[in-house]
Parts: structure tokens; C-alpha cells; sequence
């Protein structure tokens, strides 16, 4: 084996797309897949490769060190790339001390067990998927670059900022080899229907109320999750070590205009009236602290490492309705949580 990467959280939505194409495009890889399984991870997500032979998987939680070195020693871990994460702003809100433990504690737990094991650090790279809102909330104006300084908002945010600085500090102070990318928000196959876009698709098709939060005016900037799986194999191989990136889709939407989009789809899709899915919009109780804007600035990222967005905003878009249209037994079965028992009868 050339390298034996664990990847954290690879049963959840980025965490599949990332194990997916470290599977397929490198045989000569050994791909550890760690992930506790909470309510966001399904090994269903990987079906389609979980027999090759350089992927294997092991159920563990980050926050778990003992069990973490059994891992590094099992499978002689050379380099890990950090995904897993409590990632829904809104759990945040009502559940912050989950995100400290997986976050925080998790990922320096995870730094801890790296640093320990790899005796010549600078031939072994820890690598920290993070999110766009460490940096806070742009007004109408702006972009975040890598040299934006942190101004997380919410728990969630607070919460990968921290360990973002967790990962600095370890490379600073034990000369553990690192890089670090920020991330729009993602969207795509094999999102937990909890996050705004799966969420719209699921409810259109039920005939169930969108709700928007607020008026519907805070802006995010999307992009397709097979890309930014793109992007993280890119930074892998080709990063800096110690630098940051930047990963974006320089295609800003506001809230309202997405789940308009989403209607006018689904109504063609479904063969409704136009504007008969658009009636169940259902403006909400805005998000306490809902930061206003997130856009990237991923000019780095394209001028160092040559990456960009493959595919259109529009065509995304359809792939992505027609995948949840053309799955819904794994919506109702994450929706009701009996995706895990239904594994293990059908592939475990
Ligand atoms: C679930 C939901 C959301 N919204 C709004 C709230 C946000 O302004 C926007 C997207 O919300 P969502 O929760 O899907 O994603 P963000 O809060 O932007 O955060 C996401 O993108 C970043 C980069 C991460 O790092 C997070 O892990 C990821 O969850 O729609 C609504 O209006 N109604 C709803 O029911």
C-alpha cells in the first residue's frame, strides 16, 4: 500500500463523496473509513463500493483516543483527512455541548493519537475539512479569502473555528504537517434531509410546508459535492503544508430564490400546475444569530491548484432533484431512522 488514509466521517454526505473517489481513483490506497454512524452517517451512502478491496471501515467515535490508536496501529495509519463533524447550525442552537465534543474534543483527540503515532511527522499529513463560517457573516459587499480573520457566529461555527485553530497550533507547536480548507455549502446526493435543500426537495414531493427562515434573504454560496470532493483530493496531494484553502462555487443564492427553483423543478418533474408547489412555502421563525451572507473568494485555489467548479449551478441542480426523486426509500429511511437497521439486513 502506497498510503493508509483515514478518512473521519466518511459514512456521512461529504465524507461518502470524499471515500467514494479515494476508492475508485486509487487502488494502491488503503481508505479507512471511520465513522460513528449518528443519525447524519449511513453506510448505505457507499454500497456501490464498500467490497473493493482498499476501502474498509471501522465504527468508531472520534472522541474515543483509546480506540482511535487501535485504529492507527491496525491499519498503520500514514495520513488522515478530517471530516467528521456535528454539522447542523440549528442542533447547534439547541444542542452546543454535542458540537464541542465531536468538534472540538473529537478533533484534538484525533491530533493527540496523529502526532503520537507518526514519529517523522513531516512525512505524514493531517488534513482538516472546515467550513466557510469560521469567518462570520459578510453583509451585501465582500468575499471571505483565507485571510479573512475568524468571526464564528453560531455554536457550529465556534465550534470549527476552534478546531481549525486546535489543527494551527499542533503544526506550530509539535511540527505536525497540515493543511486546512474552508468549504461553501455543499449540496448533492446523500445530504441528511435536514439541510435546506434535501429538506425542500422531500417536502415538495410530500405536499409538505417549505419553511424559510426569516424573510428568506440570507444568501449562501453553493456548490456540488462530487467538486469539492474534487477540491480535497487536489489539496491532498498538491497543498501546501500549513497553507489554507478556500473552496467555493462563486454561485450565490438567496434562501427564497433556492426553494423557488426547487418548486418550479419539482413542479415540472412531477407534472404539476406551475406554482402549485411554490404554495407551500411557509415563511418561519427566522434562526437566532442567522448570519446573513457566506461567499467565497476561491481565486486561490484556482490560480495555485488549478480547480474549479466542473459542473453548472443548473445542471447540479437537476442531478440532484432527480437523485432524491429516483431514492426515496433512503429518504423515508433516514427520515425515520431505520436506514441502520435496514444495512445491516441488506449489506451488513
Ligand atoms: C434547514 C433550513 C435552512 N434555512 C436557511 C438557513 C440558511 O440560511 C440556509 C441553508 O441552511 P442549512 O441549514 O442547509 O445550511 P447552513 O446553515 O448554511 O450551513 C451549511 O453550510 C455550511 C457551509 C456548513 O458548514 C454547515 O455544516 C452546513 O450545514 O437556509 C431555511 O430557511 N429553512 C430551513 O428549513
Amino acid at each position: 500500500m502506497q498510503k493508509s488514509i483515514l478518512i473521519t466521517g466518511g459514512a456521512g454526505f461529504i465524507g461518502s463523496h470524499v471515500v467514494r473517489l479515494f476508492v475508485n481513483k486509487y487502488p494502491d490506497y488503503r481508505i479507512v473509513n471511520l465513522d460513528s454512524l449518528t443519525y447524519a452517517g449511513n453506510l448505505e451512502n457507499l454500497k456501490d463500493i464498500d467490497q473493493a478491496a482498499n476501502y474498509h471501515f471501522s465504527k468508531v467515535d472520534i472522541a474515543h483516543e483509546e480506540l482511535l490508536k487501535e485504529v492507527f496501529n491496525d491499519y498503520q495509519v500514514t495520513e488522515v483527512i478530517h471530516l467528521a463533524a456535528e454539522s447542523h447550525v440549528d442542533r447547534s442552537i439547541s444542542d452546543p455541548l454535542a458540537f464541542v465534543k465531536t468538534n472540538v474534543i473529537g478533533t484534538v483527540n484525533l491530533l493527540n493519537v496523529a502526532r503520537e503515532f507518526w514519529k517523522d511527522k513531516q512525512n505524514h499529513l493531517f488534513y482538516h475539512v472546515s467550513t466557510d463560517e469560521v469567518y462570520g457573516s459578510l453583509d451585501e459587499g465582500g468575499y471571505f479569502t483565507e485571510k479573512t480573520p475568524y468571526d464564528p457566529q453560531s455554536p457550529y461555527s465556534a465550534s470549527k473555528a476552534s478546531s481549525d485553530h486546535f489543527v494551527r497550533a499542533y503544526a506550530n507547536t509539535y511540527g505536525l504537517k497540515t493543511v486546512i480548507s474552508n468549504c461553501s455549502n455543499n449540496y448533492g446526493p446523500n445530504q441528511f434531509p435536514e439541510k435546506l435543500i434535501p429538506l425542500c426537495i422531500h417536502n415538495i414531493k410530500n405536499n409538505k410546508p417549505l419553511p424559510v427562515y426569516g424573510k428568506g434573504e440570507n444568501v449562501r454560496d453553493w456548490l456540488y459535492v462530487e467538486d469539492h470532493a474534487r477540491a480535497i483530493d487536489l489539496i491532498f496531494h498538491q497543498g501546501k503544508p500549513g497553507a489554507t484553502y478556500n473552496v467555493g462555487g462563486f454561485n450565490e443564492w438567496k434562501n427564497i430564490d433556492i426553494v423557488r427553483l426547487l418548486c418550479k423543478i419539482m413542479d415540472k418533474k412531477l407534472g404539476r400546475k406551475p406554482g402549485e408547489s411554490a404554495d407551500l412555502i411557509t415563511f418561519v421563525k427566522d434562526r437566532a444569530g442567522h448570519d446573513l451572507r457566506y461567499a467565497i473568494d476561491a481565486d486561490n485555489i484556482k490560480n495555485e491548484l488549478g480547480w474549479e467548479p466542473s459542473l453548472t449551478f443548473e445542471t447540479g441542480i437537476e442531478k440532484t432533484v432527480d437523485w432524491y426523486l429516483n431514492n426515496q426509500d433512503w429518504l423515508e429511511r433516514v427520515t425515520s431512522g431505520d436506514y441502520q437497521k435496514y444495512y445491516e439486513q441488506h449489506y451488513g
